[in-house]
């Protein structure tokens, strides 16, 4: 079966088999409803043995996509270089062993990203919203949050050719109107640059080690959001929702509504589907034979997807291209 380069009208919904690295919980922001931040200097950084150590050990396993997810150390920080040695040679590493990096550390330089590229299929960063205010309430002591910073970011990897996945998160403390407005910068900048792959609309969920403690983004109004996403972007960028998220209380396939009806407002993407959420450590993942059961009577298809998209293959570098090719013949 061929995903198209344009799913939104159709019965496929994709998933991403992934596998998550971190190459440190440390972080120099404070993002208050963050589950996932250590203290700097009180969280040893992955060697490159134990990632090598758990790669292996996933060589078998079906799984494609590995997500370089960071805590961050500070631009101007002695430890900056070291740091983001680390990230590059971890997805030389994961892409030597015949993986597909996918990294999402927070902002970078231009050089930082223009590197990158040399070893990423794809690359991500949630806008998160492109609302000030936040800066006053939960990004109060998270700089790399600046909406400007954000969307520069986005502006580089269109400039640089990057395939690219970003997002929105939802219920800390934004408005409807940021809603709309933040859907409508992601629109506009890939008309520029036609670069966006999926955007992620990620409903905050509580966690238990966060310092914000609110309320979860309730399901009705995500469906609200998915609904006007899908006529704010344009058609060939694919909703992704993540399910461990939406389905928290459904248990049995029967009672799994949310979920379905997500898809029904538009959604077509469960995103990358690992062992572990890192972000969310409280909420599993559902396992893919059991996303099928959920969705499949109700006349889905499920299908996984590597993390770049077919009309992507020939913007990347000539060794990421023979890497990929591998896996298009094995797809699906
Ligand atoms: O399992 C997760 N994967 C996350 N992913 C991975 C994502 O689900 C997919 O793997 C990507 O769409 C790549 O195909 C992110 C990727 C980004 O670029 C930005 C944010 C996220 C956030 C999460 C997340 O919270 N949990
Ligand atoms: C990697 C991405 O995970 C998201 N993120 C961070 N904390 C939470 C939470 N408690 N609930 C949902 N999403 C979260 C942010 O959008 C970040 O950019
Ligand atoms: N620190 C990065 C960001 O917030 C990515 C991981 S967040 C747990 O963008
Ligand atoms: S969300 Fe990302 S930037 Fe914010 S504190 Fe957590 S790890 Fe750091």
């Amino acid at each position: 079966m061929n995903v198209s380069d344009c799913q939104s009208d159709s019965q496929i919904i994709t998933y991403s088999p992934a596998y998550t690295l971190v190459p440190t919980y440390e972080c120099f922001n404070r993002c208050s409803y963050c589950n996932f931040r250590a203290e700097p200097g009180s969280s040893p950084w992955l060697s490159l043995e134990d990632a090598e150590n758990q790669l292996r050990l996933l060589q078998s396993q079906g799984v494609c996509e590995i997500l370089i997810l960071s805590g961050e150390v500070h631009p101007r920080s002695s430890r900056r270089k070291a740091w983001f040695q680390r990230i590059y040679d971890l997805c030389d590493l994961a892409l030597s062993l015949g993986f597909l990096p996918h990294t999402n550390v927070g902002p970078l330089s231009w050089e930082e990203m223009a590197a990158l590229k040399q070893v990423n299929v794809s690359m991500g960063l949630m806008l998160e919203q492109l609302t000030p205010e936040l800066l006053k309430t939960v990004h109060c002591y998270a700089p790399s949050k600046i909406p400007e910073v954000r969307l520069q970011q986005l502006q580089w990897a269109g400039e640089l050719g990057i395939p690219f996945t970003t997002g929105l998160l939802f219920g800390i403390g934004e408005t409807e109107q940021d809603w709309w407005e933040s859907l409508n910068a992601i629109a506009q900048i890939h008309g520029e640059y036609g670069h966006i792959q999926e955007v992620i609309l990620q409903p905050y969920s509580e966690g238990t080690t966060e310092i914000f403690h609110s309320q979860s983004f309730g399901i009705n109004q995500l469906l609200k959001v998915i609904r006007k996403a899908r006529q704010i972007l344009p058609k060939d960028i694919t909703v992704q929702i993540p399910p461990n998220l939406v389905d928290t209380v459904d248990q049995l396939p029967q009672r799994s509504s949310a979920l379905l009806a997500c898809l029904e407002a538009g959604a077509r993407d469960l995103g990358g589907i690992s062992p572990k959420d890192e972000v969310n450590p409280d909420y599993p993942h559902p396992h893919s034979y059991r996303l099928r059961d959920v969705i499949e009577p109700a006349g889905w298809t499920l299908v996984a997807r590597l993390p770049v998209y077919p009309k992507y293959d020939s913007w990347l570098p000539a060794r990421l291209r023979q890497v990929v090719k591998r896996w298009r013949i094995g797809d699906r």
